[in-house]
């Protein structure tokens, strides 16, 4: 059957801050391995997207004594780590010949669907372009509101917004057991997970309860794997601290996979189901029409017209000539330029618009048919 990771064509790939730092330095050698198992699913052909923590772990020693339990002293400490988490990792990419890309984001940057397009096209362009994001929250900025506050949940949301089919979690344990093995050595390892439940969460416990330098626990990484789940991304939990761990995790080291029974796709289609209340409408003709059909995008060559204003993001129905609904989807345009679109060629998108917008007005990832 091979791995789930042999299958896989996008991997989200999440490090913790004891795995990336110690005594507030780099771990070279260890970031090194895994930059090499990254080269090897690369050369797969597989888009490989790297969340790491560390930039506190790593600023804290440049900051000064002091307590630094304040949260503008952890912003500030990241605010120093962070280009040393970044040049370490790009260092270690480096000699394969990969790009690393610094992506920090907010809170708002996945839950809100207009700043959630822009993160998305971003990170596919650089994917598209080889290059492997380097992901992290942007701390510095980021206040208590409207923190993700862990890395576990950040990857997670980059899992599910990239439409990625796997999520590995490198941690300091070696997956999910029955109970905290640190509190209660009887506890026994779990090594699949069809559906996550309340005992499952039990066995975690709080969150915090981690081993110290980062801020997860088990019980970050059960809420990031729920997440991925309902994305129909399948979540590993992983011993991280092997020379090469993804390596060994392809190849079977103990891991607890937890595994949804649908495809990223479907699950995708499925959420935009459910969650889309049309706030206006995109009028199209007959070619558009059967372009839909057969599972193209939107582009504006098709777009006769709209009704009612909307903002780019939001949720819109696809009206055929006959004012029929005959799909719902969320759009990269706004009313406005909808409008100003209609019947434009890719060519002249720019020419319309004044700046250079996206081919598609609403992309076939974000379409669903029907009423
Ligand atoms: N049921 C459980 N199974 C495994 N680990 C658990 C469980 N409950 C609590 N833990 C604790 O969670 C820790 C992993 O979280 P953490 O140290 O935050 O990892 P990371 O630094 O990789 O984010 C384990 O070392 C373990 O002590
Ligand atoms: N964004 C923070 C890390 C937050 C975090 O989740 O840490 P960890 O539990 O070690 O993954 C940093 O870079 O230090």
């Amino acid at each position: 059957m091979g791995s789930p990771l042999d299958r896989a064509r996008r991997i989200v790939i999440k490090t913790g801050s004891a795995l990336i730092a110690a005594k507030g330095a780099p771990r070279r050698n260890w970031i090194d391995g895994l930059a090499a198992d990254i080269a090897a699913l690369r050369a797969a052909g597989k888009d490989v997207v790297w969340v790491s923590s560390g930039a506190v772990a790593l600023g804290r020693p440049h900051l000064g004594k002091g307590s630094q339990k304040k949260l503008e002293e952890k912003q500030a400490a990241a605010a120093l780590g962070q280009p040393l988490l970044m040049s370490a990792i790009a260092d270690a990419l480096a000699p394969h010949g990969i790009k690393a890309a610094q992506a920090l984001l907010t809170l708002e940057d996945t839950e809100r669907r207009r700043r959630w397009l822009n993160a998305r096209a971003t990170l596919d362009t650089l994917l598209a372009a080889g290059a492997v994001p380097i992901i992290n929250e942007n701390d510095t900025v980021a206040t208590e509101e409207i923190r993700y506050g862990d890395n576990d949940r950040l990857a997670a949301r980059v899992a599910q917004m990239l439409s990625a089919d796997v999520l590995v979690l490198l941690s300091d344990i070696d997956g999910l057991y029955t109970a905290d093995p640190r509190k209660d050595p009887a506890a026994t390892h779990i090594a699949e997970v069809l559906e996550l439940t309340d005992a499952h969460d039990a066995m975690a416990g709080s969150a915090n309860a981690g081993a110290g330098v980062g801020t997860g626990g088990m019980a970050t990484k059960l809420a990031a794997a729920r997440i991925a789940f309902g994305a129909g991304c399948a979540t590993a939990i992983t011993l991280g601290d092997r020379p090469r761990p993804i390596e060994a995790l392809r190849t079977g080291e103990r891991a607890t996979w937890i595994t949804p029974s649908v495809s990223p796709d479907t699950a995708r289609k499925a959420w935009l189901k459910g969650h889309l209340t049309p706030e206006g409408a995109v009028l199209v003709d007959n070619g558009a029409m059967g372009a839909l059909l057969k599972g193209s995008s939107l582009l504006a060559v098709g777009v006769t017209g709209v009704e009612g204003r909307f903002e780019k993001g939001a949720a819109v129905a696809i009206k055929g000539p006959d004012g029929v609904v005959i799909a719902k989807g969320v759009t990269a345009y706004d009313a406005a330029d909808v409008q100003r679109l209609a019947g434009a060629h890719s060519d002249d998108i720019e020419v319309r618009l004044g700046y250079r917008g996206r081919p598609a007005i609403i992309h076939r990832d974000d379409l669903v048919l029907g009423s």
